[in-house]
């Protein structure tokens, strides 16, 4: 049986990448009665009015999640802790309450002691996105074809995360529920860890005496460009990401360690062979991914769904 993805009025919490995506995708699919979202500076409420995609904009986050059917926290993980708690008195009896976090441990640690028993507590975390942040950098496509991974805690009723899972659907996204901590292990390796090196390497080609800033920016067309696009994310966003999956990040960045010596071992000893066999193994695993299709699929969903097809501003 399907599931209406619809809620009446829905409170995004932020309005940056996600917030704004989120705004504009449930918007152009008729997902939300209405949409009122959170802005903090007198600077931002004017640009988020201005884009015309919400239908409110107010100063607190308790006047944002007042009668709101789904409140979703879409702000950096180390600050959802507090806002659960700034919100919590505010909210509607029967609302699911949610967030988008790349982090699902310390997020619902943080969270749950705060919300009151009447609400349903589904945390989400859209696994997609990109370097830029702010109100101008989200758009309607942002989640098609996309993993959104929920992590309800045991006992949460059945009928709240399958609206919060019809309304990702609803916006592209494919959905899958696990454990935060099962969460938390996977993502230290295929994001978190990825983006720490991006963070390093590109600190130490900066930090290189003999290579001038104009030489990096000269032959980065090479691999080190991919490397700068990921080391332009959010400051405050990736401090908190690597403060709040701690323990995971800690146990990845151990095996990555010893790979990285085997290979500077087989680089160190000539062994072209350790080399090559370990090369050909990696450029299987991309292959399996880009046969996935993710691009054809997103296509097709715009087709289906109509009007995705532009990028919005
Ligand atoms: N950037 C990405 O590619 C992805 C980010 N995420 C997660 O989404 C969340 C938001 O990230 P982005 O949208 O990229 O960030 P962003 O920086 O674009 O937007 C965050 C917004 O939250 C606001 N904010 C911060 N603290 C607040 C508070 N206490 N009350 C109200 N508003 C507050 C900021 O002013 C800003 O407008 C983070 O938890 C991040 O881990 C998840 C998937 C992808
Ligand atoms: O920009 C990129 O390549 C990303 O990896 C975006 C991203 C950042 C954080 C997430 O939790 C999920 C996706």
């Amino acid at each position: 049986m399907s599931v209406d993805p619809h809620f009446q009025r829905v409170a995004l919490i932020g309005f940056g990448l996600i917030g704004g995506s989120i705004a504009r995708a449930a918007k152009l699919q008729g997902l939300a009665g209405e949409i009122v979202t959170t802005a903090r500076s007198e600077k931002t409420r004017a640009r988020v009015l201005e884009l015309g995609i919400v239908d409110k904009v107010v100063a607190t986050n308790a006047e944002a999640v007042k009668d709101a059917d789904l409140v979703i926290l879409c702000i950096p993980v180390g600050a959802c802790g507090p806002v659960a708690q700034e919100i919590a008195a505010h909210l509607k009896p029967g609302a699911v309450i949610s967030d988008v976090g790349s982090v699902k441990g310390a997020v619902v640690k943080d969270m749950a002691p705060h919300l009151p028993k009447n609400v349903h507590f589904v945390p989400a975390h859209p696994v997609a996105g990109t370097e830029h942040s702010g109100p101008d950098s989200g758009f309607a496509e942002l989640f098609i074809n996309r993993w959104c991974i929920l992590t309800p805690p045991e006992g949460t009723d059945a009928e709240a995360t399958a609206h919060l899972r019809a309304f990702w659907a609803a916006m592209g996204a494919k959905v899958e529920v696990m454990t935060p901590d099962h969460h938390d292990l996977v993502l230290a390796i295929t994001s978190h860890l990825p983006h720490l090196i991006a963070y390093t390497i590109v600190g130490t080609a900066d930090e290189l005496a003999q290579v001038t800033e104009s030489e990096v920016i000269k032959f980065s067309a090479g691999g080190f460009r991919d490397f700068t696009r990921i080391a332009a994310s959010d400051p405050t966003m990736w401090r908190d990401v690597f403060l709040a999956n701690k323990d995971a990040v800690l146990e990845m960045l151990g095996t990555f360690t010893e790979d990285l010596a085997k290979l500077t071992r087989a680089i160190r000893r000539g062994d072209g062979e350790a080399l090559f066999d370990h090369f050909t193994r990696t450029r299987a695993i991309r292959r399996g991914i880009v046969e996935i299709g993710q691009d054809s699929a997103a296509a097709d969903f715009g087709r289906q769904h109509g009007q995705l097809d532009k990028k919005q501003s």
